[in-house]
């Protein structure tokens, strides 16, 4: 992976002019890191190809190496990667896995512990020490490995040690946790319950859980590698014992939450931006996002459709559009309307690229269901108030969400803007740059979480015409 060198802080370039732009988006986090779970957890090599190459791939990568899986880059192709599982069929424990800051990593990896030889060290960044993990670990205890907290209990660092095999048996294993903090837990679950001898029911205890398309996501890349996954009721799963084999080729999505920064450029700056390879049908949450934007005030069409006419002819056939992609694009004017009460649970990755257009928006925007943010990279939540608040805006924190209300775009100053480690809090503020003059952002590097080189996609877009 190129690592480019940014100033730190980096100044974000003002749009000067309408957008008339195409940008390439990479593979999707989500996607990536699933497969490569599922590659592991099969028999035979399989080619991810669009595989997204950033760290918290990089993480996932290595993380099944030291289990003993081979993750083999393509000869000049990066984002094609061949994952061949141990031969033995068993992941190699006593040693580290490092997680760095990624959700996934800290949180799918752990269940394949299960089928380890050996105890596994987990530990990651000192923030990542804020994330909750204990739903998890809880899942697997109750699936008889054992855990030993290094830290605070239900935080990194830890060490798991699986099962005796003795009490892995063919019985239907029950366990119930509550995942209200993060979906990744129940993906986790998900993930390797087809692996169980007797195959897994799990019931999810919370209120609330969020990002639900996530986890319809992780059913559906367990049904693609052979597994099946029944969902009763609400808040519970089946999944039937199955052994796992991904397709020998599988084709990465572009992640379409990584388009939002882009997407919403052209409503900031007023033209078009248009992204190629963009699914038809995907389990992505970022495919909400023409919708949500188009309640914005954006104009947003695929191959030329407008969008909600295209997800009508999509529906009338499926199958015909079943793996079919084409070009989206977002024209704006410049004007952003606000979202008013707005339930974002489903897609919370996506909030803080919708609070940066909220915070220039005509209206107000109160986006909900989305109490979580506050353990995912950062706080997110006093983060974006912070940050609009710093450049004059006006937000503040709700139970579950913020809220954020309009003022004139020339009362918006010049700051040094924080992005906390939080690839998502540094393209918040990249966004808020576009209309913002003076605006600088800390460690625009992080954005290598889950772009390879953000700053230069950025650069590239705003130099087309
Ligand atoms: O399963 C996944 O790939 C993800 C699930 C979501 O996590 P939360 O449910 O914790 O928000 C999302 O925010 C994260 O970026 C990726
Ligand atoms: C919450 C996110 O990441 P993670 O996968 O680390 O949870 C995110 O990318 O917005």
């Amino acid at each position: 992976m190129t690592e480019h060198a940014y100033p730190d802080p980096w100044p974000a370039p003002v749009a000067s002019r309408p957008l008339n732009a195409t940008v390439t988006v990479p593979g999707s986090k989500s996607l990536s890191n699933r497969f490569l779970i599922l590659a592991a957890l099969g028999t035979k090599p399989v080619t991810l190809r669009g595989l997204l190459r950033s760290r918290d791939t990089e993480l996932m990568m290595d993380a099944l190496r030291t289990l003993g899986v081979h993750c083999e880059t393509a000869p000049n192709v990066e984002t094609t990667v061949t994952v061949t599982p141990p031969a033995d069929g068993h992941f190699h424990g006593s040693d580290t896995v490092y997680c760095g800051l990624a959700g996934t990593v800290m949180r799918f990896v752990p269940g394949l512990v299960l089928f380890a030889d050996g105890p596994v060290h987990f530990d990651g960044d000192e923030q990542a020490y804020q994330r909750p993990m204990g739903p998890i670990l809880d899942g697997l205890e109750q699936l008889g490995a054992t855990i030993a907290y290094e830290g605070e209990t239900g935080r990194l660092p830890f060490a798991i040690t699986p099962p005796q095999h003795t009490s892995i048996d063919g019985q239907r294993r029950h366990i119930a946790i509550d995942s209200s903090s993060s979906s990744q837990f129940i993906s986790g679950l998900l993930l390797i319950g087809s692996r169980l001898p007797g195959g897994l029911d799990l019931t999810h205890t919370g209120k609330h859980l969020p990002s639900m398309p996530h986890i319809r996501m992780t059913m559906h890349d367990v049904e693609a590698a052979g597994g099946h996954i029944s969902m009763p009721g609400p808040g519970h799963w089946i999944v039937e014992s199955a052994s796992l084999e991904l397709p020998a080729d599988v084709i990465v999505e572009p992640d379409l939450s990584n388009a939002a920064p882009f997407l919403e450029a052209a409503m900031i700056a007023s033209g078009s931006v248009s992204i190629p390879n963009w699914p038809y049908i995907t389990t992505q949450p970022g495919g909400l996002l023409p919708g949500i934007l188009q309640h914005m005030g954006a104009n947003v069409t695929l191959d030329g459709t407008p969008f909600d006419e295209a997800m009508r002819l999509v529906q009338t056939d499926p199958h015909a559009y079943t793996h079919r992609s084409g070009t989206l694009t977002l024209t704006g004017d410049g004007t952003i309307h606000g979202l008013g009460n707005y339930d974002m649970s489903a897609a919370g990755e996506i909030a803080p690229s919708i609070a940066a257009a909220a915070a220039l928006a005509d209206s107000p925007s109160a986006l909900h269901g989305i109490g979580h943010l506050r353990g995912h990279e950062t706080n997110r939540l006093a983060a974006l108030v912070t940050e609009i608040k710093r450049i004059g805006g006006k937000a503040e924190e709700l139970p579950d969400g913020l809220s954020i209300e309009p003022v004139p775009r020339a009362s918006l100053h010049a700051a040094v803007m924080e992005s906390y480690a939080d690839h998502r809090m540094a393209t918040f503020a990249a966004m808020i740059g576009l209309a913002v003059p003076g605006i600088e952002i800390r460690n625009i590097a992080t954005t290598r979480k889950t772009i390879p080189d953000f700053p230069g996609m950025w650069a590239d877009m705003l130099a087309q015409r």
